[in-house]
């Protein structure tokens, strides 16, 4: 039996729970620029993906499904029932396996930048490939490229550089296994079953998961709202901190948003 995923816990140890899940190639660390004001009222738990951080890499290839089950066997093992789950990409993927398959575990759930089937299957083979090949610095330029637009690159080297040595950290065997876990995903016929009041977060200028996939997330699942941020590409809620902090906050919070 593998050991539990890793895990980093802020805020009030009597607060209501939010689980953050991180995207392919990073971790828990990702979500920083948010934590300061969630965990304010909130009890956070950031968690890393297996094969991500420092969580187990037992042999791959993954699914969401394994993924999912990982974090369910997390919060028994923190000892927390229900709880609200914010993910991003990767982090979105298994939050809505875990909004559909374990309903009774889900409160509230935000899904950024995300997808719920992201093809084609063979480009995330081949990617489980090289990586495991040994060559995901070859092609870390690349997909980070798509993290961030542009102009925020140009302005941020330096937020762009510690990004891609997130990404470069990750076990390769863990990153290989994650993208197989992508090439079989297929979540579409899952979200008519998910019953948690939803925010989902597109991106204008996400080419990982364009803001269609946001749409088409948000028409699926009965009782969500979608919000598409401008000036922003796939890691939005590092791209436009304020603006994800505030869509989060009075999701999770209303409460405590009120009272600011
Ligand atoms: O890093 C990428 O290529 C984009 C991505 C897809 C799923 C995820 O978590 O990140």
């Amino acid at each position: 039996m593998t050991a539990g995923l890793h895990a980093v816990v802020d805020g009030p140890p009597e607060g209501p729970v939010l689980v953050l899940g991180s995207s392919l190639g990073t971790t828990g660390a990702m979500w920083q620029p948010q934590v300061p004001a969630l965990a304010a009222r909130l009890r956070v738990i950031r968690y890393d993906h297996l094969g991500h951080g420092g969580s187990p890499v037992p042999p791959g290839p993954y699914t969401i499904d394994l993924l999912g089950r990982k974090v369910l066997r997390l919060l028994d093992d923190l000892g927390v029932g229900r709880v609200h789950y914010a993910g991003l990409s990767l982090g979105g993927m298994v939050g809505m396996w875990l909004a559909a398959h374990a309903p009774e575990r889900i409160d509230r759930l935000a899904l950024l930048c995300t997808s719920a089937s992201l093809g084609p299957a063979d480009g995330w083979r081949a990617r489980a490939a090289t990586v495991r090949a040994g060559r995901l610095d070859t092609i870390a330029d690349t997909i980070v490229e798509r993290w961030f637009t542009p102009g925020f690159a140009a302005a941020h080297p330096e937020t762009v550089a510690a990004y891609r040595d997130l990404l470069t950290a990750v076990p390769t065997a863990g990153y290989a296994a994650c993208c197989e876990a992508i090439a079989g995903m297929d979540l579409r016929a899952d979200l008519a079953a998910v019953r948690a009041p939803t925010l989902v977060i597109g991106a204008a200028d996400d080419l990982a998961t364009p803001p269609v996939h946001a749409a088409a997330i948000a028409e699926r699942i009965p009782s969500a709202r979608l919000a598409v941020l401008d000036g922003a590409a796939h890691l939005a809620n590092v791209e436009q901190p304020e603006a994800v902090t505030r869509l989060l906050t009075a999701h999770f919070d209303p409460e405590g948003t009120a009272s600011r």
